[in-house]
């Protein structure tokens, strides 16, 4: 389990995090989302153990993350912008890796040389990004850590590349609980990864909830009624977070269990009634609203 506790971290007059509390189970993978500017990097950073947070702590297996080498031997971080040794080979950055975490696998090491199909002999940075990038995968997943930090792990790599990783992190997150933080700015990217999402502004954590809850908690719901009456009475008994006409026929966004809902409208006998599934994107939109927020802004 990870414990965020009221982490705040400025640099200078700037407030990068700011009194973020936030748990991540063991097990799960974790999509942090934001604008720009949000704070996730820093958060990630912190949560890494790389910065020392100006307030508050992380604990992770409830232990304090901040120079505490035998944890941070459990914990691996890919940033945005990778750093190799420079002339390095991938075999050697690999004894680098084997040295540090005492939890490297040979094994896996050289297995996984099959699915990512890159000579181990060859110099990182003659690489190119998206190779790079597997190198990091590669490499990362060989030390077998507790807790994998990503911030923005997919950029540059190509779409089947993309799904071997997911499957990789699927089948670890299964067999030996790894937990997973993953920053990104594209909610439709790691929809199909995460079991959790929580979406940072100015430095806050805005919005944090269960993926499973959200999807099937929250409907599209169309209807038209003969009379306003039915109408008003039908939507005193829903749960709307949003709601607009279109012509005779009124979209709602609802939350509440599917049967509930369907019970409710049928009983105020409506003319037209449809309920749609949403994208995970739709829901964030409609719930950030609930929450004042312009989530058209955040997400890009
Ligand atoms: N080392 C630093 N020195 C000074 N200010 C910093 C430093 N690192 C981050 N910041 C500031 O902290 C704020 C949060 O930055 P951070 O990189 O954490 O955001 P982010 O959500 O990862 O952004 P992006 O999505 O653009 O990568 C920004 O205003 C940034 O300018």
């Amino acid at each position: 389990m990870i414990h965020v506790e009221g982490v705040t971290k400025k640099f200078e007059k700037e407030t990068a995090v700011a009194t973020i509390e936030l748990s991540v189970k063991t097990g799960s993978i974790y999509g942090l989302l934001g604008s720009n500017g949000a704070g996730k990097t820093t958060l990630l950073k912190i949560l890494a153990g790389i910065y020392r947070p100006d307030h508050g702590n992380v604990h992770i297996e409830k232990q304090s993350i901040y120079e505490n080498v035998s944890l941070k031997q459990k914990v691996v971080f890919i940033p945005d912008s990778l750093y190799f040794f420079p002339q390095a080979t991938i075999h050697q950055m690999a004894d680098y890796y084997r040295s540090f975490y005492p939890g490297w696998n040979q094994e896996r090491y050289e297995t996984l040389q099959q699915v990512f199909n890159i000579d181990p002999h060859r110099k990182i940075q003659r690489l190119s990004k998206g190779m790079q990038r597997q190198v990091a995968f590669w490499l990362s997943l060989s030390c077998m850590p507790n807790v994998l930090i990503l911030d923005e792990p997919i950029d540059g790599l190509d779409p089947v590349m993309r799904q071997k990783i997911k499957n990789l992190l699927f089948q670890d997150v299964a067999e030996r609980d790894l937990t997973v933080i993953i920053s990104s700015h594209n909610l439709r990217e790691i929809e199909d990864i995460c079991d959790h999402v929580g979406i940072m502004h100015k430095g806050k954590l805005v919005i944090e909830k269960e993926l499973d809850d959200l999807k099937t908690d929250t409907h599209k719901i169309q209807v038209a009624f003969s009379s306003p009456e039915q109408e008003t009475s039908m939507l005193k008994q829903l749960n709307i977070l949003h709601q607009e006409k279109r012509g005779s026929v009124n979209l709602l966004i609802g939350k509440g269990q599917k049967q509930h809902i369907e019970e409710i409208v049928r009983s105020s006998q409506p003319l037209v009634f449809d309920m749609l599934p949403l994208t995970l994107e739709e829901i964030f939109i409609y719930e950030m609203g609930g929450v004042g927020y312009e989530i058209e802004n955040i997400l890009i």
